[in-house]
């Protein structure tokens, strides 16, 4: 029999590496909590990209593929695939995001001073010439994938170009769509469902009004998600007069008002695959609510403010695993 050995506490200092390097995957995470003081070009530019929020734009399109019921494993289609999560993911997303720490410069100096802007670390005009870099490849990137497909309406384009420009009025005076509850809301929602999803499914199949108004529809669940988001910085939105959601309606209301549009708007999109005869797939979607309705009664609504993240950790994957049951199921039926 081997010999056990005893388990030792971490010591003060080691404890103290291990929280230092959680920081630093955090910074180049772009995540919240972050250590200041990083000074290699590259890694102050990845922080602006936030590569944490390329995951759910990358996931769209893994959906939009499978709704499409054309991908097949080929060589020729991982290729396209991997292009087309470049675009949506570090090109698109970190476009967007680079762009709204621009313009978020001034809240950020108070609520993260350590971000790349505020501190310092890099010059205005570096920026600006990272988010033109960003945008322009990302247009030629969708561009290049409609001459790949073969496309003779450039679907991609189009989107690439519409998702871009609704990330400049997100962020960008004089509409700043985030400064309004519902419209700001939902353009982040239906920006991490819809267009990546109508992004990858135009890549492999054609992309029809059914697909962009169920994955809109979708969206609304989306919306909930973005809702989750706005708890962490309520009191900061208060005083910069942010009307996000929890703002507007109290905390109480607006978790009730982000659970209901989860839960609801999945539902109806698993009535619609009951309606389009894809029974199995609506169970499974339904069935992938559960958790997260448990998830909303023990941590969400109990204390928004306190459980927001620990909500997002434990339901979100129930949530995106739904997503791509919904768009193996709309392949299936050949929507
Ligand atoms: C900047 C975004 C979120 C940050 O919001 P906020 O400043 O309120 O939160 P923090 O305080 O935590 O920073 C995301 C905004 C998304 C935007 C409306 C549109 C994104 C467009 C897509 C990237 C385009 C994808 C198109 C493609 C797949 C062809």
């Amino acid at each position: 029999m081997s010999e056990l050995t005893p388990i030792t506490p971490p010591t003060p200092t080691e404890q103290a590496k291990a929280a230092e390097r959680s920081a630093k995957t955090r910074q180049l995470l772009g995540m919240k909590g972050a250590s200041p003081g990083e000074t290699a070009v590259w890694k102050l530019r990845l922080q602006l990209m936030k590569p944490i929020t390329w995951i759910p734009l990358i996931w769209g399109v893994v959906c939009g593929a499978a709704s499409s019921g054309e991908y097949t494993w080929t060589l020729e289609n991982v290729l396209k695939a991997a292009a087309c999560m470049l675009l949506a993911g570090p090109l698109l997303a970190g476009y967007t995001q680079t762009m709204n720490e621009y313009y978020d410069r001034d809240i950020d100096a108070i609520n993260e001073p350590y971000r790349p802007i505020p501190s310092g670390a890099i010059p205005l005009p570096q920026v600006v010439t990272q988010i033109l870099v960003l945008l322009i490849a990302g247009i030629a990137l969708a561009f290049t994938l409609d001459v790949w497909s073969g496309h003779e309406f450039p679907s991609l384009t189009i989107l690439a170009l519409f998702g871009s420009f609704i990330a400049y009025i997100y962020s960008a005076p004089p509409l700043k769509l985030k400064q309004n509850g519902w419209l700001g809301t939902y353009a982040l929602g239906s920006s991490y469902i819809a267009l990546p999803w109508c992004t990858g499914h135009a890549l492999f199949g054609e992309l029809n009004w059914k697909i962009v108004i169920l994955t809109v529809i979708y969206s609304f669940a989306g919306l909930g998600i973005a809702i989750v988001n706005d708890f962490k910085s309520v009191e900061g939105d208060r005083q910069f007069g942010l009307k996000s959601l929890p703002v507007m309606f109290g905390v109480t209301t607006a978790a009730w008002i982000c659970v209901v549009m989860i839960d609801l708007f999945q539902a109806v999109i698993a009535g619609y695959l009951v309606f389009i005869h894809e029974n199995l797939y609506a169970a499974i979607l339904l069935l992938l609510v559960i958790p997260q309705i448990t998830f909303q009664d023990m941590y969400f609504l109990r204390d928004p403010l306190k459980n927001d993240v620990k909500y997002q950790a434990s339901a979100q994957p129930f949530l995106v695993l739904g997503m791509l049951v919904v768009g193996l199921a709309l392949g299936h039926a050949g929507v």
